[in-house]
């Protein structure tokens, strides 16, 4: 089913590259045009196959594209809006898969020409890993994808755009901007930190060597490691650019945290109780959703030694 005639890719790395890869799988556009900053980058998209015309220049790269698809890291959206809108298609789709959303729609809406459909998203999949080769056909099967689209959009194009990411196997919901950023900052852009945050107390602690750390990381820590181990930049922008609401939910954090630590202080066992049997709740009600596959197949043994 060729969707559209051209799709022009700006950024080629764990997002773009996926979607490069599942355009093709599943013949979506008759074109794909890559483009990234970087020339190293460039060149590896080339020799992996990703597209069929290479640039180095994101305004020659959108020229023509009926659908243009931003994946840089959410700070370097404005620049990227900016370089692109005078040569963008009257009446092309342009997207986003960045993981803010208030502030991406903040730097790029200025660039947007009148003609153009600007319909924001962000699908909720991805890894730790970045660059062109971190990509895989089949990342966004059965994730969901989340479209801001302005109140006025344009329903064809929101239409058109829904489509696509359903033939990648994606579930759409449409939120407004706000609420997204509110969402996210508590079901992931929070437990990032506090895994950036947790490992790197580990790091520091004075009585704990950095073998000990590597060694006995079998269980808890290894988890946080993952998340730890996301793309800097990537992250250094989220949490510069969705500041207020990770704010926010860092002060409910924290709280929450004080709470537990009394409790723990204090040795008010029935507190700790009942907020580990809530929180086990939502993790079966999560498995039970069928929102974690990988996880699925893990938590269904892990219950069922446990039951
Ligand atoms: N990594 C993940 O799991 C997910 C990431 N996202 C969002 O997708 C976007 C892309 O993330 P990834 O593909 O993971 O990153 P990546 O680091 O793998 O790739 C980023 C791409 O952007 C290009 N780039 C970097 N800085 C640039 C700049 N200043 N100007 C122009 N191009 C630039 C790079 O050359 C590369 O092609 C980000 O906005 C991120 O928030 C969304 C969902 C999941
Ligand atoms: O690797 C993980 O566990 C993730 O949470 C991936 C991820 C990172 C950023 C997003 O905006 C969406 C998904």
């Amino acid at each position: 089913m060729i969707a559209f005639e051209r799709i022009a890719l700006i950024g080629i790395g764990l997002i773009g590259s996926s979607l490069a890869r599942d355009i093709r799988a599943k013949g979506l556009a008759r074109e794909i045009i890559v483009s990234t900053r970087s020339p190293e980058t460039l060149r590896r998209a080339e020799e992996l196959g990703l597209g069929d015309r290479y640039t180095a220049s994101a305004e020659d790269a959108v020229r023509g594209a009926d659908l243009v698809i931003v994946s840089v890291p959410v700070g370097a959206s404005g620049a990227v809006a900016e370089r692109i809108a005078p040569n963008l298609k009257p009446g092309a789709i342009l997207t986003d898969v960045g993981s803010t959303k208030a502030s991406v729609i903040a730097q790029m809406s200025p660039f947007v020409p009148e003609n153009v459909h600007f319909i924001p998203g962000h699908p909720i999949a991805g890894t730790e890993k970045s660059g062109p080769d971190a990509g895989f056909a089949g990342l966004f099967k059965g994730r969901w994808c989340i479209l801001t689209p302005a109140e006025d959009a344009d329903p064809v194009a929101l239409d058109k755009l829904t489509q696509f990411w359903q033939a990648l196997g994606s579930r759409v919901d449409t939120m407004a901007a706000d609420h997204h950023d509110k969402v996210l900052a508590i079901v992931s852009h929070l437990p990032h930190i506090i895994a950036y945050n947790i490992v790197g107390t580990a790091d520091d602690l004075e009585t704990v060597t950095e073998s000990e750390v590597i060694q006995y990381s079998a269980s808890g820590f290894r988890d946080f490691t993952r998340l730890a181990a996301s793309d800097p930049t990537m992250w250094r922008d989220v949490c510069l650019h969705n500041r207020d609401a990770i704010l926010e939910m860092l002060a409910r954090f924290s709280e929450d945290l004080a709470y537990l630590q009394r409790a723990i202080r204090w040795g008010e066992g029935d507190k700790l109780f009942e907020l580990f049997s809530r929180t086990r709740d939502i993790r079966r009600s999560i498995i039970e959703a069928g929102q974690d596959v990988e996880a699925a197949d893990f938590g269904r043994h892990a219950l069922d030694d446990k039951d």
